[in-house]
């Protein structure tokens, strides 16, 4: 099996199609990882269906590497696509859409922890479109479902990205505003469904990156892909992924505890037997044999009761046979 996924991994070619600046950006970030030993990376892409996942994957990778479609597919599956580059190995894991006719797709997810057995993400990219105009409860419920599966922790390797990033505001809207007002309300919308409190996140928030994965992208004068506000997404999604990678949290290993642990809601049902036995064992069971001694004391103690009153009451020899005194019961 090591060796199968071993012989999968190709050399990073897809480099080579972007443009020189974003290939001398993304060597450079590179040699900044190997200072820091760092010589894996894998990046877990998770999000709705359709927001871009795939795209940007592509995008990071610079080739089609896996298949975009415009419709999800019949039976979604994550897929790895790894890339080598002077001793550096690159995993991006593609997800399918977690949201499935209005609800947290449960069995996509159930799938998703099963293939990450045993894999360790440096890095999640939480995706979603910029040219969104609101935030609902299915965004909470997703970033729920992700928080449930892998533990608060992840938000700590978080990034959230916007795809769609080439677009003008409605209303004549500053570009910069409209982008910080939508990334406000998913922030919230990650605090809220992760629950974060103050202090559960290593850095002060979660980075928010721009992307543009449309081949209509604008370029500027080295040929970069870039978004309205000039900046080259490319380098500078890779530079945000470098940083999450090193600002001292942990990354995530999914051990098969995490994958089959109790989902949440159950915890309560695993613990009936549990405490059913106890029950037993220290109330039901002393209760039993408290009754039973009692049983057996009382039974004494009216016989007792009943001679000493007879004995009282009877005064001639007969009355006393009658009333049974001095009967041994
Ligand atoms: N204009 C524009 N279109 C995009 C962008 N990203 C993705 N698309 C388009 O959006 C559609 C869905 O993209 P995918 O990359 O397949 O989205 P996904 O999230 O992987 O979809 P699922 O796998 O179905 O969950 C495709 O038609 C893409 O071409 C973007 O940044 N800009």
């Amino acid at each position: 099996m090591a060796m199968a996924l071993a012989a999968q991994v190709r050399e990073w070619t897809g480099i080579g199609q972007f443009p020189s600046a974003t290939q001398t950006k993304l060597l450079e970030l590179l040699g900044k990882l190997k200072q820091e030993n760092v010589s894996t990376l894998t990046i877990l892409v998770m999000g709705k269906a359709g927001v871009g996942k795939s795209s940007t994957v592509n995008s990071i990778i610079g080739e089609k590497a896996v298949s975009v479609s415009t419709f999800q597919s019949e039976a979604p599956r994550p897929v790895i696509v790894s890339r080598t580059r002077s001793g550096f190995t690159l995993n991006v894991i593609d997800t399918p859409g977690l949201i499935e006719g209005g609800y947290v797709n449960t069995h996509a997810l159930d799938i998703i922890k099963r293939f990450l057995l045993n894999k360790t993400i440096d890095v999640l990219l939480y995706v979603d479109r910029l040219d969104a105009y609101r935030v609902d409860n299915l965004d909470v419920q997703v970033v729920k479902a992700i928080t449930d599966s892998f533990g608060k922790e992840i938000w700590n390797r978080a990034s959230i990205v916007l795809t769609h990033a080439q677009l003008s505001p409605p209303d004549g809207l500053n570009y910069d505003l409209f982008v910080s007002k939508r990334s406000e309300a998913l922030l919230k919308v990650v605090n809220q469904g992760a629950r974060l409190k103050k202090g559960d996140l290593q850095g002060a928030t979660i980075p928010v990156v721009l992307v543009e994965n449309s081949g209509r992208c604008n370029k500027n004068e080295s040929d970069e892909k870039v978004l309205p506000n000039g900046v080259a997404w490319i380098p500078n999604l890779v530079s945000t992924v470098t940083e999450v990678l090193l600002n001292g949290s942990k990354s995530i290993h999914v051990d098969k505890k995490m994958i089959e642990g109790p989902n949440p809601n159950n915890k309560g049902k695993i613990l009936i037997p549990l405490i059913a036995l106890l029950q037993y064992l220290f109330i039901v069971k002393p209760m039993i044999r408290a009754i039973k001694r009692d049983i057996g004391s009382e039974g004494g103690l009216a016989f007792n009761l009943i001679d000493a009153s007879a004995e009282r009451k009877a005064k001639s020899p007969a009355e006393r046979r009658k009333a049974g005194v001095g009967r041994k019961y």
